[in-house]
């Protein structure tokens, strides 16, 4: 973990609710796709947790939704705003398991995540699959820049504006040989997810945190090796050691 000082580069609206920010400055404590990184918000004592979307040179993409005060307040961030950011937390997602053929499941702000997870695994020549889950049209992002790595996407939506009417589990029936899923979004759908899963995987957690670095024991959470903290033993465990 490295405490630093991140400059705002780009914060600019994807889709309903949904913003891009993009920051520049030390990125060298980020080292795998799925960590996420904790911002000091001006008049807020929380961090706000936000993964890492994607990361290069020196720059760092977030991808946030606005759900209550702490992000709302984001939106208003020029650029050229100092930001302090604790970067590199969480474990990340292992590419080493993935096979040939690996499967991404995303919900809503569970998708920023796999981006950088598909650009990677893309890069060491994998087949990638990713099944993006929206609840409508207008709340749609990321699926042009999958498609831009040479992903296969399937689109669910809940409304049936675009793609399958329904749930990632139904754009998940519609492809058959996966050899492992990394998935992230809100528990209940990964839940949903851990039952139709056909192969092991990685599932990553976006609970509701305190210090965000192993300190209040705020973020615990039972496994079958014991009790965890999502924010420092995550956010990404392992299909075999969660306790449903
Ligand atoms: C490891 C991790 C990675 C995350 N990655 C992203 C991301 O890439 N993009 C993104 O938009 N969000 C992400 N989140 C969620 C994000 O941290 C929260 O949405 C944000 O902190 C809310 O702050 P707020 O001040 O706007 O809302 P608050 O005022 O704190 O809360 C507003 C409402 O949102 C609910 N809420 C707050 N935090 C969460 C949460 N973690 N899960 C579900 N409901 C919540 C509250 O219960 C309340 O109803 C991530 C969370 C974690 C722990
Ligand atoms: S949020 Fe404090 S230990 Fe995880």
């Amino acid at each position: 973990m490295k405490e630093t000082l991140l400059t705002v580069l780009e914060n600019t609206r994807l889709a309903d609710g949904i913003y891009r920010l993009r920051l520049a400055g030390d990125t060298s404590a980020i080292t795998a796709p799925g960590q996420f990184v904790n911002l000091k918000l001006s008049g807020f004592f929380l961090r706000r947790p936000i993964s890492v979307c994607d990361w290069e040179n020196g720059e760092v993409t977030l991808i946030y939704k606005v759900l209550g005060h702490g992000t709302e307040a984001m939106t208003g961030m020029a650029v050229g705003t100092a930001l302090d950011v604790l970067t590199g937390l969480g474990n990340g997602f292992d590419l080493s398991r993935s096979g040939e053929h690996p499967l991404l499941v995303g919900g809503g702000v569970g998708i920023p995540p796999l981006y950088g997870l598909a650009r990677r695994l893309t890069a060491q020549g994998k087949r990638v699959t990713a099944v993006l889950g929206f609840n409508r049209k207008s709340e749609i992002f990321l699926a042009e820049e999958f498609r831009a790595l040479g992903t296969e996407v399937v689109i669910a939506t809940a409304d049936g504006s675009v793609g399958l009417k329904g749930l990632v589990t139904d754009g998940m029936a519609a492809v058959s040989d996966y050899t492992y899923l990394y998935t992230c979004g809100p528990e209940p759908m990964l839940k949903a997810v851990y039952a139709d899963c056909k192969t092991s995987g990685q599932f990553s957690f976006e609970e509701r945190m305190g210090c965000g670095f192993g300190a209040c024991m705020g973020c615990s959470c039972e496994t079958k090796y014991g009790n965890k903290r999502i924010c420092k033993d995550g956010p990404v465990l392992e299909k075999e050691e969660i306790v449903w």
